[in-house]
């Protein structure tokens, strides 16, 4: 589990900031550690300010769910430069989707961390093809931190990394769950459609 650094009030212009990147396939769990520390900085008092890609409106339009219901309330932004009005007054600023964003995300974190605000930042490190998903290659060399969360292959059990897409499309952007996606590990991942899923076993 990921241990915060200790943030002191120290005054504004004394604050150092940093990057938190939760990464990792469909169903890892990164929404969840997201709003887990989201809720700790909440219980510490501070500021904290909660933004996803407008795009994303799978669960709600405003709550960032996770696929385990767990529910944190964010602000929908069209891009990645809509944050830092927003966020001016945060402490902490939390951000999910981080694949959907455009390139601007890199600088708007950096922005937020040089301004001395703790920016915790979430999104799958790999698109259905296997190949890494927008700015997060990008995030992962900037962040202070990061944490590769891993999901259970549906297939044979095993950790999971990948995103497996059920359905046809070759389009890079399809939101979806359960119904066009399964978490997959790499041997799995490449057996394709005809992967032989694991019975239930019964105790
Ligand atoms: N194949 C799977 N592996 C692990 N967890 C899964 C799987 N399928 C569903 N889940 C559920 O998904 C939850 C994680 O959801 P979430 O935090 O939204 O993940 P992510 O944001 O990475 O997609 C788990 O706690 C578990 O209840
Ligand atoms: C692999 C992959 C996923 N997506 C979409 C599907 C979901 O709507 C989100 C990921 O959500 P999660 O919080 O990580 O479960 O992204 C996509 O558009 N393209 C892809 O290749
Ligand atoms: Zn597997």
């Amino acid at each position: 589990m990921f241990i915060e650094p200790t943030r002191r009030r120290e005054p504004p212009h004394l604050r150092v900031g940093w990057i938190e990147l939760i990464c990792g396939s469909m169903f890892s769990g990164k929404t969840e550690e997201l709003i887990r520390r989201l809720n700790r900085a909440r219980i510490a008092k501070l500021n904290v300010g909660i933004f996803k890609p407008s795009l994303d409106t799978r669960y709600h339009d405003q709550n960032i769910v996770s696929h385990n219901s767990s529910v944190i309330t964010s602000i929908p932004v069209p891009d990645a430069a809509s944050i830092l009005p927003l966020a001016h007054a945060c402490d902490v600023v939390g951000i999910d989707e981080a694949q959907f964003f455009d390139s601007a995300v890199v600088d708007v974190c950096n922005q937020l961390a040089n301004d001395g605000k703790r920016v915790i930042i979430a999104g799958l490190d790999m698109d259905f093809s296997g190949k890494p998903f927008g700015c997060m290659p990008q995030l992962m060399a900037v962040a202070e931190f990061v944490t590769k969360v891993h999901a259970i292959c549906v297939v044979c059990g095993d950790i999971a990394h990948y995103s497996y897409r059920l359905v046809p499309s070759q389009e890079r952007v399809l939101l979806g769950e359960t119904d066009s996606y399964e978490a997959r590990c790499r041997r799995c991942f490449h057996l394709g459609p005809d992967a032989p899923h694991r019975e239930w076993v019964q105790e």
